[in-house]
């Protein structure tokens, strides 16, 4: 099939790419032509693992096309996906506009049947809006052609998003029309060889469905994160607890890890955006909006250890932190919780010296801008040499097992703040090191 992504970021540039990997015709649009001019040098603008390989082979075999340009893009498109962002509103809403106004290109330029598929995350109602902007040119053009527009929110996670697309769970589609979901059908049949996983619905209850399978899985981390935080209370360990809970098939071992909070580009807004839209029908959705309070304290918790641990005034103290990206494998650092915590100690007084294996540039150039008492340094072990402690934010791989006579070398004193629960508390105390957990 030929088909068009129009915003080229971790979700159009992954979908796009796994469609051109199957054997379709696809051009990646973006209004970034930075962008667009790196993906044409064959430069990824973005880390995510096997994406970089996948793309230059397909865009040297010339099945994968990069362009600014839409109205060439959408020419001879059978299928033309929407995966711009969705960004949090101040009022918590998703904020639309980018949506909308890819929905009035495409009815600008649109010159034939087509469907025209929503996988930007969007609240229930969004692909009514769409279709109306996308009449809205056509009768300002006063041509009469026939589309449909389809809900396919993706589930992709970062670090893994193209094992994900390629083998994915399920596909969710959301449509009225007959022809547009056997289209879907068609497109997605090759990633299902194994077992059908094609999942056809009205469009709203598609577009639900993403939010809901989001703000369960956020609600399972905060679940197990309030868990944490009366186990560290009562005396027990979380980390037992984890496992005793885990083992009930009926409640799995998944996404029930404690630690310091959420991030990324999904969970923390799309729980609030489900929250703002309950609101807005009339209705109080009190576990989403406990979910999201239990995971804005829930960042600060390793932070107010350091605190507890080290007094208010940290002027004179350093900190070695591990991990800046909000989950392992990517570079990502949309709501990362080493921002929270980074800036609580930095305010302090304190200086930070940081590792991350990918997500440096984004820190130093976006999200801890500015901040000059934070150093950067390019081995995990750099970042200790005349710290005060070891502060663990994201655990990468690279983590898991470090030698611990260089950790205890290079600290000033041997603690180790972990914030992903990596280790054996009674290992770490035959290590000889002052080491704190979550929730234990
Ligand atoms: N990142 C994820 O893991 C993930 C997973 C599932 C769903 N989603 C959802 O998918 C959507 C996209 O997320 P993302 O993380 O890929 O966003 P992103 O910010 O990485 O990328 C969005 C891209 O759209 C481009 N863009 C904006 N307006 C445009 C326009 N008018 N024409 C062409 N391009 C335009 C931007 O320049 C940017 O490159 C969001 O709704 C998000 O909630 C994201
Ligand atoms: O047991 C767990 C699992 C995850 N996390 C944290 O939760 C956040 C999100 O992790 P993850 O879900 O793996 O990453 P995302 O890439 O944000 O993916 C989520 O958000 C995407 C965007 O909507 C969806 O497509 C995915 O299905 C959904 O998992 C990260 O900060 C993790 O550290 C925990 O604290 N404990």
């Amino acid at each position: 099939m030929k088909i068009s992504v129009i915003g080229t970021g971790y979700v159009g540039l992954v979908s796009g790419t796994c469609f051109a990997q199957m054997g379709n015709s696809v051009t990646c649009v973006d209004i970034d032509e930075g962008k667009i001019a790196k993906l044409r040098q064959g430069i990824i603008p973005i880390y995510e693992p096997g994406l970089e390989t996948m793309v230059l082979e397909n865009h040297e075999k010339g099945t994968l096309a990069f362009t600014t340009d839409i109205q060439e893009a959408i020419a001879s498109t059978d299928v033309a996906f929407i995966a711009v962002g969705t960004p949090m509103g101040e009022d918590g809403s998703a904020d639309l506009q980018y949506v909308l106004a890819v929905a009035k290109s495409i009815g600008e330029h649109m010159q034939h049947y087509m469907v025209v598929v929503d996988k930007s995350t969007v609240p229930v109602g969004t692909a009514d809006k769409v279709k109306a902007a996308i009449q809205t040119e056509l009768d300002k053009r006063g041509v009469d052609l026939e589309f449909d527009v389809v809900s396919n929110p993706e589930f992709l996670k970062e670090g893994a998003a193209i094992e994900d697309f390629m083998h994915p769970d399920r596909v969710v589609i959301g449509a009225e029309s007959e022809t547009a979901m056997q289209v879907m059908h068609d497109l997605y049949a090759p990633f299902m060889k194994k077992s059908d996983r094609f999942i056809g619905m009205d469009i709203k209850s598609a577009e639900m469905t993403k939010y809901a399978a989001n703000a369960m899985l956020a609600t399972k981390i905060s679940f197990m994160n309030e868990m944490a935080n009366i186990c560290e209370r009562v005396g027990a360990d979380v980390n037992k607890v984890r496992h005793g809970i885990g083992s009930d098939g009926r409640i799995g071992y998944s996404f029930i890890y404690p630690g310091c909070g959420y991030g990324g580009s999904c969970f923390p807004k799309d729980v609030q955006a489900l929250a703002k839209t309950a609101k807005d029908f009339g209705y109080t959705p009190r576990i989403l909006d406990a979910v999201e309070a239990v995971n804005y304290d829930q960042k600060m918790v390793m932070a107010d250890k350091v605190i507890k641990r080290f007094g208010e005034e940290l002027s004179g103290l350093t900190f070695a932190v591990w991990g800046l990206a909000f989950k392992p494998e990517t570079d990502d650092m949309r709501e990362a919780s080493s921002i929270t915590i980074i800036n609580a100690l930095t305010t302090r007084g304190a200086k930070i010296k940081a590792y991350d294996p990918k997500a440096r540039h984004e820190a130093e150039s976006y999200y801890l801008k500015g901040n000059e008492r934070v150093e950067y340094v390019d081995s995990k072990y750099d970042a200790l040499t005349g710290a005060d402690a070891l502060i663990l934010v994201t655990e990468w791989q690279e983590f898991r097992s470090p030698d611990f006579d260089e950790i205890d070398k290079r600290l000033n004193s041997p603690i180790f703040f972990d914030g992903r629960n990596q280790f054996d508390k009674e290992r770490m105390a035959r290590l000889g090191f002052e080491y704190f957990q979550i929730g234990v």
